[in-house]
């Protein structure tokens, strides 16, 4: 640059990929919990963006396949999926940067708010539809979950709910976690191939949606009660399916079936679904 010239040296932020983000750049401010990979924070960005903040334990993900992952999952952009803004690598532990959610996991604002939730299907199906729209677009990215289920789903203002940690599982190091046999296995969610093959499709989180539909319309119940694991796969492999929720339509329910047909195939996409999903609840309400 010529001296005269004012505009910031040429070389500021080109160290920093667009999917890096500068550690001077976040505010961090309250814990939000902690989840897999140690605590999640809020946190500013650049001062006013509200974040939330993963702040990666040592040792618990394969973290150098996740950054070359994040390149890819900065381009997952959809009005229900939680928006990955990039990832803090140059030091350790690494951050992994979203966009904030305020009212925290579905699974735990099911259960906060079950009074006022029962008796409003048309806001529980909303819910349901939403996931969808953020899985169809996963779907149509040939892009797999993994571990879908209502407490990897985040509700922000206005009631929208969004598909979060998408993908993620494949960077777990702790095999409790990893194998169908570890005890943090999420073995309520899986379906048959899964359980017996680990084979992981758009199918296998079309059965887990399945499963999340029930979390939504029992507002947030353990599926299959306190079966153990291992009652739960004997059971599954049998065709045990989870029973109607009370407070759920028939026709919600006919559709939460058909995400348990045993063989993958006979499974409707997340497409297909949203189609049946919505045509339901434009029927009903
Ligand atoms: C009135 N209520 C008060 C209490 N409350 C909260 O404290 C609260 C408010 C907002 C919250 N928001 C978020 N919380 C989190 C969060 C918090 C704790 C743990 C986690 N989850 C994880 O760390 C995690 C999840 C899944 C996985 C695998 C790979 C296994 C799938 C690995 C790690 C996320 C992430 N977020 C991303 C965007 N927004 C949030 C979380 C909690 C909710 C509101």
């Amino acid at each position: 640059a010529s001296p005269c010239d004012r505009s910031v040296p040429a070389t500021a932020g080109l160290s920093h990929d667009k999917w890096e983000i500068d550690p001077q750049e976040l505010m961090l401010l309250e814990e939000l919990g902690s989840g897999q990979f140690g605590v999640v924070r809020r946190g500013k960005w650049r001062g006013s963006i509200d974040v939330a903040v993963k702040m990666m334990k040592e040792g618990t993900m394969s973290e150098d396949d996740f950054i070359e992952e994040a390149k890819v999952m900065t381009k997952l952009q959809h009005t229900n999926l939680v928006q990955l803004y990039g990832v803090c690598s140059k030091n350790r532990p690494i951050f992994i940067v979203t966009e904030y959610m305020r009212h925290g996991s579905l699974l735990n604002y099911l259960r906060r708010h079950e009074q006022s939730l029962t008796s409003n299907q048309g806001l529980l199906l909303d819910m349901c539809i939403q996931v969808c729209k953020g899985m169809a677009y996963l779907e149509r990215h040939n892009y797999i979950h993994r571990d879908l289920a209502a407490r990897n789903c985040l509700v922000g203002s206005e009631n929208i709910v969004k598909v979060a940690d998408f993908g993620l599982a494949r960077y777990v190091l702790d095999d409790q976690y990893t194998s169908s046999g570890g005890s943090k296995f999420p073995i309520k969610w899986a379906p048959p191939e899964v359980l017996n093959y680990t084979r992981f499709s758009s199918k296998s989180d079309v059965w887990a949606y399945g499963v999340l539909m029930w979390e939504v319309f029992t507002c947030g119940k353990m599926p299959y009660g306190r079966l153990k694991n291992s009652e739960v796969v004997e059971k599954v492999q049998k065709g045990l399916i989870l029973e109607k929720p009370k407070t759920c339509y028939k026709e919600v329910y006919d559709v939460m079936r058909k995400c348990w047909s045993q063989l993958p195939e006979n499974r409707p996409s997340f497409r297909v679904l949203k189609e049946q999903l919505i045509g339901v609840a434009q029927r009903l309400l």
